[in-house]
């Protein structure tokens, strides 16, 4: 081959793959080569078109501002002044509507969502009281059973998911009470969100990193030979001595390190083979995580015929069927006179609208709106639902802590393999699941890697089972 050998390859160009790219960069360590599947850089932050409209098929809101400390994906977003609103949620109780029959009462409203408040704040304290290891956590699910409050009206069920699975995209039966109650996102970098609707799109957070550090023309298109597109990386060889890293095209790249950067549902995937094949005990962590779907389905109408006006953008749907075309959003603020609304599903419902046409969903939320409000209303014109579960470079949207998976764990699908190390938004030790996440675990991975380049460093230390 002409070009120079890298020291590091880097698999995948998502916003951990460029923070580790650039972390990696800036401590000299500038031989580097980035492969990524994709004909973009920016992988679950990604813009489309959408009626006219710039829409985000991923992820939407900067999580976490406003608190003790500065979320840093919050200042790069208002550096680069990308248009973003405050996400108001305060008046949900005025919102919320029974399958068929118009609008609960706001008091009734606003007394499950008190109880869902409360519970989740006890939640809380109950977890501090557990062992830090986390030998002893249990789910959601199972604290609400201790509250003697598991949620099974259509009104509890609307909350409870609205509480959580519109977070985690997964149901509390599933998830860790330990890991995310209380979640260090909202902890520490504060309770607000503020969601991004801006031409150039979220991902103009990723190429803005990028442009630190690769070279670009006079437009500011990354033209720099260290970053290769339409790369899909199938085999990994790694040994004492170095790494070979095969691609589908045919192409083979040796390097001292490699960092992999895909998502945990695509590790839990053979796209990409290890040879020798990870150890049990990398294999077991990575596989016990959880790749979490969560789908944002647009429809834009001729006319707007939702309520509209202060304390009106987020309206939930109660359905008998937890889960069923649940949580709605209108645009009033974000794109004016558009007729736009979102509504997200997640997990099996997520699964399910997948493998069907996407008229048959338009269908399903029309009749949901019908029920909402009233037989006439106008049919969608147009409808956008993004398909990340099955989209092998990405098998779901962002990982989901489970109960099961403890601190020791967790460092282990963190920890290197010999040369291969690993970075992603599901690595990051208090951040999953999050653009930050995968920010702060590309820094995190780069300097373990420096570490081991510059100081000789290389054991990665995981501390012992309790
Ligand atoms: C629908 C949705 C909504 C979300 N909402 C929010 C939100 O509002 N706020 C928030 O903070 N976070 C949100 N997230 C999560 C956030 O987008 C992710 O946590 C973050 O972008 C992940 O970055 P990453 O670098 O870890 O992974 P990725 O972005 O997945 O990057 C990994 C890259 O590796 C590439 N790749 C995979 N396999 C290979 C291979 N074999 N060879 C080469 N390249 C490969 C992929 O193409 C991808 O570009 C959302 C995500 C989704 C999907």
């Amino acid at each position: 081959r002409s070009e120079a050998r890298p020291a590091v390859i880097i698999v995948g160009a998502g916003m951990s793959g460029i923070s580790a790219a650039k972390t990696l960069s800036e401590a000299g360590v500038r031989n580097i080569l980035i492969l990524e599947a994709t004909d973009r850089i920016g992988g679950r932050m990604h813009k489309t078109q959408f009626a006219g409209l710039s829409v985000e098929m991923g992820a939407n809101w900067v999580e976490g501002v406003n608190g003790q400390e500065v979320n840093p994906i919050w200042t790069m977003a208002n550096k680069l002044k990308l248009r973003n609103f405050f996400s108001d949620y305060g008046n949900l109780s005025s919102n919320i509507y029974q399958q068929t029959d118009g609008l609960y009462k706001p008091s009734i409203a606003q007394a499950a969502l008190d109880r869902a408040e409360n519970d989740s704040e006890a939640g809380a304290e109950f977890s501090k009281t557990l062992s830090p290891s986390a030998v002893d956590d249990i789910s959601v699910l199972s604290f609400q059973r201790l509250q003697q409050h598991v949620p099974s009206t259509p009104l509890d069920m609307i909350v409870d998911y609205y509480s959580y699975d519109y977070e985690f995209a997964e149901p509390p039966r599933v998830t860790s009470l330990q890991n995310t109650q209380p979640l260090p996102t909202f902890a520490n970098f504060g309770d607000d969100v503020y969601f991004v609707a801006d031409p150039r799109g979220y991902e103009s957070v990723v190429y803005d990193l990028a442009r630190k550090f690769l070279a670009t023309d006079r437009k500011g298109t990354i033209v720099d030979p260290r970053l290769k597109l339409n790369k899909v990386v199938t085999e990994i060889g790694y040994s004492k001595g170095g790494v070979v890293v095969k691609t589908e095209d045919g192409s083979t790249y040796a390097s001292d390190y490699v960092m992999v950067s895909a998502s945990v549902g695509v590790l839990q995937t053979e796209l990409i083979k290890f040879q020798p094949d990870m150890p049990a005990w990398k294999i077991l962590a990575i596989y016990q995580f959880d790749m979490a779907v969560y789908t944002k389905i647009f429809l834009k109408f001729p006319t707007t015929f939702w309520p509209t006006g202060k304390g009106t953008e987020f309206f939930l749907y109660a359905s008998d069927k937890r889960g069923y075309y649940p949580v709605w959003q209108q645009f009033e603020a974000q794109y004016p006179g558009a007729n736009v609304l979102l509504v997200t599903v997640t997990d099996e419902e997520s699964r399910r609208i997948e493998q069907q046409s996407d008229n048959v969903t338009k269908a399903e939320a029309m009749e949901v709106l019908r029920d909402m409000f009233g037989k006439n209303i106008p049919e969608a014109t147009d409808i956008l639902v993004p398909k990340w579960w099955s989209n092998k470079f990405f098998k779901g949207s962002f990982s989901n802590w489970p109960i099961g998976v403890n601190k020791y764990e967790y460092d282990q699908i963190r920890a290197p393999v010999g040369r291969v190390y690993f970075t992603g938004e599901h690595t990051s030790q208090y951040y999953n699941g999050y653009v930050h996440g995968a920010y702060l675990s590309g820094i995190d991975s780069a300097y373990m890697l420096i570490g081991c380049i510059k100081d000789g460093s290389c054991n990665f230390q995981i501390d012992p089972k309790a």
